[in-house]
């Protein structure tokens, strides 16, 4: 059926390249019939680990958004797909909480929990990235990250209380094929938090802000040879300008702009004495201060942009196109000092790749 052919056609493209990239061209037929069989006999196929693993290295080489992805090869997978329930799927994400995060020496990390097939619901990770700060809705303003409202919401409505701080983690929750969302705090001894404070001067007025140290993507799908991925978190290290310029920065989340520029002594009065590049620069030079005090892994939008700019002659000397998304690939700091910035991008989709949730296609 039509499903079938269309699995078919995305599994034969993605075998081609795995064997072509690996020099494993003799093995080709015999996969190919393999899979064929498998496919015509119970409407799916499985990937072998190595298939498994090499999909999701290349889906990130895909990734035209990342500027990251220089470290495509050096990812490292976990094989989840035999995990359904959920307090092993609970332990699956500690253990790569704990792993990946490697005492600050971050290691970019996946673990692939089972596919979705027409015979069972598959696990499914509610949380956008596995740690995050919760947002309350209070009678005067928001408390914590404005970001996190609607889901602190659907967590307290599953039974989980916060303590009410600006920074309090999230529980994971997750649904497993029985449908019914449960939810864990995650042990505070595996969590790596960073205090955020410049060098030189107290630019939070004595207030506490910090920022957890690993991000972990949770709810993106992985699609490898037509095969749909939809719980596989993944983790790398931050760019600075993420946390120093979006997370802490925007008027949206948690908007410390103003407070910075006061306490640097600035003129927030008129917009053209440019307070708001003053404080964002110092916002960023103390995340980036913070997380080399704290030893955990990061890295500076210049440093990250260079990284790139070795990923575009690498894929380049191999006759790969580099596709990627402009607009994202820019850093939201000083992003006309990239070359990034100078040059266009092509944005074609290519597949293994990651993708949005919502747009899956059923
Ligand atoms: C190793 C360090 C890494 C760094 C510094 C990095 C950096 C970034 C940054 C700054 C963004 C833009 C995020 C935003 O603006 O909100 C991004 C997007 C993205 N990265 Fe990377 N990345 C890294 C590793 C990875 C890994 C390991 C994967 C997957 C295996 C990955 C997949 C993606 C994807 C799919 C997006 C787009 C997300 C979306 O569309 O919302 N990255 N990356
Ligand atoms: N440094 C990172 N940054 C991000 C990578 C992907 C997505 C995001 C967050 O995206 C949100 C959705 C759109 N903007 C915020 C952040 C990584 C997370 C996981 C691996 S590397």
């Amino acid at each position: 059926n039509y499903d079938q052919e269309q699995l078919w056609k995305e599994a034969g493209q993605f075998l081609q390249l795995y064997h072509r990239e690996l020099g494993l061209e003799d093995q080709l037929e015999a996969r190919l019939q393999t899979v064929r069989h498998d496919i015509e006999k119970t409407g799916t196929y499985e990937h072998t680990y190595e298939e498994l693993a090499y999909g999701a290295k290349v889906a990130w080489r895909n990734s035209n958004r990342c500027i990251g992805r220089l470290f495509w090869e050096r990812m490292e997978v976990i094989d989840a797909r035999s995990v359904t329930n959920s307090e092993e799927v609970f332990a699956q994400l500690i253990e790569h909480i704990r792993y990946a995060g490697n005492g600050g020496k971050i290691k970019p990390l996946i673990t692939i929990f089972a596919p979705a097939n027409n015979d069972h619901q598959p696990v499914k990770i509610w949380n956008h990235q596995l740690m995050r700060y919760a947002g309350y809705e209070t009678e005067n303003g928001i408390v914590g990250d404005p970001a996190s409202v609607t889901f602190t919401k659907q967590c307290q409505k599953l039974g989980w209380t916060g303590k009410g701080t600006a920074f309090d983690l999230l529980p994971l929750v997750i649904q497993d094929g029985h449908g019914k969302p449960e939810w864990m705090e995650i042990p505070n001894n595996i969590v790596i938090e960073v205090p955020i404070n410049h060098p030189t001067e107290d630019i939070f007025a004595g207030h506490d802000v910090k920022w957890y140290g690993v991000p972990i993507i949770s709810d993106m799908r992985l699609e490898i040879g037509g095969l749909n991925y939809v719980a596989a978190p993944f983790n790398g290290w931050y760019m600075g300008t993420e946390i120093g310029a979006r997370n802490l920065a925007d008027e949206n989340r948690y908007n410390l702009l103003p407070l910075v520029a006061e306490q640097l002594g600035l003129n927030t009065k008129h917009l053209n004495t440019l307070w708001k590049d003053r404080a964002l620069v110092e916002l960023n030079v103390a995340v980036l201060e913070s997380f080399k005090q704290a030893g955990v892994s990061i890295v500076d939008h210049h440093t990250a942009t260079k990284q790139f700019a070795v990923f575009e002659k690498q894929e380049q000397k191999l006759g790969r196109t580099v596709t990627g998304k402009w607009a994202w690939l820019i850093p939201p700091l000083s992003p006309a000092t990239t070359h990034i910035f100078h040059k266009p991008y092509d944005n074609s989709i290519q597949k293994p790749n990651y993708f949005y949730s919502t747009n899956k296609v059923l």
